[in-house]
């Protein structure tokens, strides 16, 4: 019926420890909680009469047209969930029109990802986008981001929450810290020297700085978003480093606990992005409200995480495709509610009890 309901339907299949890597979160889960709770605080106010008898929600995100404002945020390991793990979401994500955003940390090579969603969708050029941590070693990232473009990536996702990883309570619990044998980051699999075979550990470093993404931003001519940044400051900075988009995130209360809900910080940091790139927002989104008020306060998609994964654990590419099957329905069913048109009609006179004055669109 709802997006909630494949968290049980996952809960009921997954090894528990896998089910608590999912759920989880940093610390005391704070942020984790904050983010579904903060969507709910925010109230919609409709219009009437509007005469909108249908309703336009697909959106271009760098040339490219998305059926729906909605991106599958990066996740790791989907073969811990799903036996075709990353294929089997590729497949439902081309179907479905949607943007997949696939992670360094797949345990499908990058170029199989890519081939399973064109495969999945033949004529349709799918999107699929790289997410990467830029790692110590220049080499390295520039080997990896080859690797991407080679395979066929439409942009590069660079997560830079993470100078350290969260402290997850659950997983050090459950003694959760590596994957089984026979799973493996595969993009990480012969990349550079090393005995053939090889799998490189992802390294985390607290040393980066702008500089390091400077390079990366040299590098490359596909389009680069920066997903972690929270701060409105850093936004402006890193639109002066020539990013090309946004995505606002908390890692889905996962890194630092205690930072705010994201649909919180959305006001702030459209009015500094001001409509200049693509801004999406991910962390909590489950329903189709929830997409409705994070485009009225200025975001131009939102990413889902966990529901994309509990979709993937209850019925593999069924499971995914069911899950934005819904949130398909339920914006438009929200979109008619509300007395809009299509997502061009979302502004922040549709949403009360948001903090902070909304920026433009
Ligand atoms: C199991 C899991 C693995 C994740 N792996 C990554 C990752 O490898 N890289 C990354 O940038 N974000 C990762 N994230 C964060 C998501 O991209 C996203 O920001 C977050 O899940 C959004 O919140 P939601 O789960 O409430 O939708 C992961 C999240 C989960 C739940
Ligand atoms: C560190 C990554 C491999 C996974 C991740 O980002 C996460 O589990 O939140």
């Amino acid at each position: 019926m709802n997006l909630r309901e494949f968290e049980s339907a996952a809960r009921e299949l997954l090894d528990p420890v896998h089910y608590d890597y999912v759920a989880g979160g940093a610390d005391d889960e704070v942020t984790v909680r904050a983010n579904e709770a903060a969507f709910a605080r925010i109230a919609l106010l409709p219009r009437v009469l509007r005469g909108a008898a249908s309703r336009e929600s697909g959106v271009t995100l760098f040339g490219h047209r998305a059926s729906l404002p909605v991106v599958l945020s990066p996740t790791a390991f989907h073969r811990l969930f799903h036996k075709e793990g990353e294929v089997a979401t590729a497949r439902a994500a081309a179907r479905a029109g949607v943007v997949m955003i696939t992670g360094m940390a797949s345990t499908v090579a990058v170029a199989d990802v890519v081939e399973a969603a064109r495969a999945a969708a033949p004529g349709r050029d799918p999107a699929v986008w790289f997410q990467l941590y830029l790692q110590p070693a220049p080499g390295v990232t520039e080997a990896l981001v080859r690797r991407a473009t080679e395979a066929g990536c439409a942009a590069l996702v660079v997560t830079v929450d993470s100078p350290v990883l969260g402290a997850h309570t659950r997983n050090a619990r459950n003694g959760f810290h590596d994957l089984p044998d026979g799973l493996a980051c595969e993009n990480l699999r012969d990349l550079l020297d090393g005995e053939p075979g090889h799998v490189r550990q992802i390294a985390m470093s607290p040393t980066l700085d702008w500089d390091d993404l400077d390079r990366l931003r040299a590098s490359t001519s596909l389009p680069l978003l920066l997903k972690g940044v929270l701060h409105p400051d850093d936004a402006r900075i890193a639109l002066d480093h020539g990013v090309d988009g946004l995505l606002l995130s908390n890692h889905g209360g996962r890194q630092l606990d205690t930072v705010p809900a994201t649909i919180d910080l959305l006001p702030e940091i459209a009015a500094a992005v001001a409509g200049r790139v693509p801004l999406l927002l991910d962390g909590g989104v489950r329903r189709g409200t929830d997409i409705v008020k994070a485009l009225a306060l200025g975001a131009t998609a939102v990413g889902i995480g966990r529901p994309a994964v509990w979709g993937l654990a209850a019925d593999g590419e069924n499971g995914v495709t069911r899950v934005l099957d819904i949130l398909r329905r339920e914006l438009d069913h929200t979109l008619a509610l509300c007395g809009a048109t299509g997502i061009a009609d979302l502004t922040p006179a549709l949403v009360r009890n948001a903090t902070a004055s909304a920026g433009p669109r």
